[in-house]
C-alpha cells in the first residue's frame, strides 16, 4: 500500500512538472519563434554552440521552471513564480484597461469628437497576492460610479475579492486580491503577549495578520447565524485574557443566550451576566465605574491611561438584540439607557464596548451608530450591507458575497472608514477553556458604589489612587420627590 502510494505520488510529481513544462513553452510562443529563427541563423552561419543555446534557452528555462516548482514550491513561490505571476497581473491590467473600463461602463464619450474617453489608471502596484491600483473618475463620473464598477472589474481581471479606498480629488484606490489565502481556516496561537489596545484576530486578504485596534473605540460585529462570531467573541476575549490576569483589563460579559458562549471561558471574565436582571445590573455597575472616573480625571487629564489595578474595562455582549430587543420592555429599556450611556461617555474613560447582533435593523440595535467601527462578518443581502455599513459600502464591503463555507470571513470598517477584508482564526472550544485556565482573571476589586460614583469633580477623591475604592463620608441626600415611572437608570445619566 506504501509502495503504490509512494508511486502515485511520484507520478503526480513528474505528470505536474511535464504539464508546467508544455504549458510555459507554449505561452512563450512568440520568444520561441524568435528563438528558432535567431537559432536557426546562427547555426547556418556556423555558430553551432551559439545556435543551440538559443534555440533550446526557452524549453530549458522553463524546465528549470517546472523542475524547481515541483521539488521545491516555497522557494519557487518566492523567488520566481510569485514575481512573474505579478508581473503577469500587471502587464494584463495595463494592456486590457481600455476594454475593461468601456465594457464595465466607466468609459464616456467626448461631446466634441465622440471618441470613448477611458478614466486614467495609475500606480499599478503588486504585494504578494494582490493587485492594487488607482483609478481616476472622468468628467461626468463621480468616485462612487467608479466604486460601483469595482466588482465588475475585478471580475474581468479574474479577481477573488476587492477592496476599494477613496483617495480625494476623485482618485479610487482598488485592490484585487487575485488569490484567495483565507479560504483555508488558521487556528490562533496561545496568547502571551499583554495587550489593552490592539488585538490579533486573525489574517487579512494579502495574508498579514489581522489587528483589531480597540483604543477609545466601540465595536458592533454583525453577522447572520453561523458567521463565525464566536471566533471574534474568543479571539477578543482570549487575547485580552493575559492582560486581565495582569489587572490591565477587565472583562465584562453578558450572555443573554442561557451563558452558552460566555460559560465556556467564563475563567477570564471578571464580571459576567446570563440572565436580564444581573445584565442591567452589570451595565449599571460599569456606568458607574464611567462616572467615578470622570470624577477623578477631571481637571486633570483628558486621556485614561491603563495601570494595574486601574485596568482598560471592554463590555462584550454576545446577541445584542437580546438585551436591546427581545427582553421584557422595563429591562429593554433600563439596558438601552445604560448602554447608551456607556458608549457615548466610556470611550474616553478607558471603557470599550464589543457587541455581537445577527439582527441588525435599528428596531433591534437602536444604538446601532453609537458603535465607531464595525465588522461585518456574512450578511443576507446588499441592503444588510448598507444598513450595517452605511450607504454605498455594498461595493466596497460586501458583506453580502462571503461564503458560507468560510465562516470568520467579512469586512472591518475602520472610524476612517478603512475597508479591510479579513478572516478570524477558529477558536476550538477546549483552547477557550486552556486559555482561561492559563489565564484566570484576578478577583475583581470592588466596584464605586453609587455614592463615589456620584461625588463631584474628584474633591472628595483622592486622585492618587484612580480606580482603587475610596472610603468617603457619604454626602447628605436630600430627599426628592420622585415620579413613579424614573428609573435609577434616568438618575445615573442625570448625574452624569
Ligand atoms: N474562524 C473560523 N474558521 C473556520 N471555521 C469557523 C470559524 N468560526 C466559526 N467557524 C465554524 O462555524 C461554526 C459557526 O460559528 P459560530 O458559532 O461562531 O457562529 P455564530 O455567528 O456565533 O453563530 P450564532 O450567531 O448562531 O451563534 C462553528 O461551529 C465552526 O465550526
Amino acid at each position: 500500500m506504501d509502495a503504490l502510494g509512494t508511486a502515485w505520488a511520484v507520478i503526480r510529481t513528474v505528470a505536474g512538472a511535464v504539464w508546467h513544462l508544455v504549458w510555459w513553452t507554449l505561452r512563450s510562443w512568440r520568444l520561441l519563434l524568435a528563438c528558432v529563427v535567431l537559432g536557426n541563423v546562427l547555426l547556418i552561419l556556423d555558430h553551432h554552440l551559439a545556435g543551440y543555446a538559443v534555440l533550446w534557452c526557452v524549453p530549458a528555462f522553463c524546465l528549470l521552471r517546472a523542475v524547481w516548482a515541483v521539488a521545491h514550491p516555497l522557494t519557487y513561490e518566492a523567488v520566481l513564480g510569485g514575481p512573474i505571476r505579478r508581473r503577469g497581473w500587471r502587464r494584463h491590467l495595463r494592456k486590457r484597461w481600455s476594454t475593461i473600463a468601456d465594457r464595465c461602463g466607466l468609459a464616456t464619450s467626448d461631446s466634441d469628437d465622440g471618441a470613448r474617453v477611458i478614466p486614467r489608471l495609475r500606480r499599478v502596484r503588486t504585494s504578494g497576492n494582490t493587485l492594487t491600483f488607482r483609478v481616476r473618475a472622468r468628467v461626468g463620473h463621480t468616485v462612487d460610479d467608479v466604486a460601483a464598477a469595482a466588482e465588475a472589474i475585478a471580475t474581468s481581471v479574474g479577481a477573488e475579492a476587492v477592496e476599494t479606498r477613496r483617495i480625494g480629488g476623485g482618485w479610487l484606490e482598488l485592490t484585487l486580491t487575485m488569490r484567495e489565502l483565507l479560504h483555508v481556516p488558521a487556528l490562533p496561537v496561545i496568547p502571551s503577549a499583554i495587550e489593552t489596545g490592539a488585538v490579533t484576530l486573525g489574517r487579512t486578504s494579502d495574508g498579514s495578520p489581522w489587528r483589531l485596534d480597540l483604543t477609545a473605540r466601540h465595536t458592533l460585529v454583525v453577522g447572520r447565524s453561523g458567521s463565525g462570531k464566536g471566533s471574534i467573541f474568543w479571539g477578543i476575549a482570549g487575547n485580552l485574557a493575559p492582560a486581565s490576569h495582569a489587572g490591565m483589563v477587565q472583562l465584562w460579559g453578558v450572555d443573554l443566550k442561557g451563558g452558552v458562549e460566555v460559560s465556556v471561558g467564563a475563567p477570564m471574565f471578571s464580571h459576567v451576566a446570563m440572565n436580564e436582571p444581573d445584565a442591567v445590573r452589570l451595565l449599571g455597575d460599569l456606568h458607574r465605574v464611567i462616572v467615578h472616573r470622570q470624577s477623578l480625571m477631571r481637571g486633570l487629564s483628558r486621556t485614561f491611561t491603563p495601570s494595574p489595578g486601574d485596568p482598560v474595562h471592554v463590555l462584550m455582549i454576545d446577541e445584542l438584540a437580546v438585551l436591546t430587543a427581545y427582553a421584557s420592555k422595563d429591562v429593554v429599556n433600563e439596558a438601552a439607557t445604560l448602554l447608551k450611556l456607556i458608549l457615548t461617555q466610556g470611550r474616553a474613560f478607558g471603557v470599550m464596548v464589543v457587541a455581537f447582533v445577527q439582527d441588525p435593523r435599528k428596531e433591534t440595535v437602536g444604538m446601532r451608530d453609537l458603535f465607531t467601527q464595525t465588522v461585518a462578518l456574512r450578511l443576507a443581502s446588499a441592503a444588510e450591507t448598507r444598513m450595517v455599513l452605511g450607504e454605498g459600502m455594498a461595493s466596497a464591503a460586501p458583506a453580502h458575497h462571503v461564503a458560507t463555507t468560510m465562516p470568520g470571513a467579512g469586512y472591518v470598517v475602520g472610524d476612517d472608514g478603512h475597508v479591510e477584508r479579513v478572516r478570524a482564526d477558529y477558536w476550538a472550544d477546549d483552547f477557550i477553556r486552556m486559555v482561561a485556565a492559563t489565564f484566570p482573571a484576578p478577583p475583581a476589586p470592588p466596584l464605586p458604589t453609587r455614592s463615589e460614583a456620584d461625588s463631584p469633580a474628584g474633591d472628595d477623591v483622592p486622585a492618587e489612587a484612580p480606580g482603587e475604592p475610596v472610603e468617603t463620608a457619604p454626602r447628605p441626600r436630600t430627599p426628592r420627590k420622585r415620579s413613579p415611572r424614573r428609573s435609577t437608570v434616568e438618575r445615573d445619566a442625570e448625574v452624569a
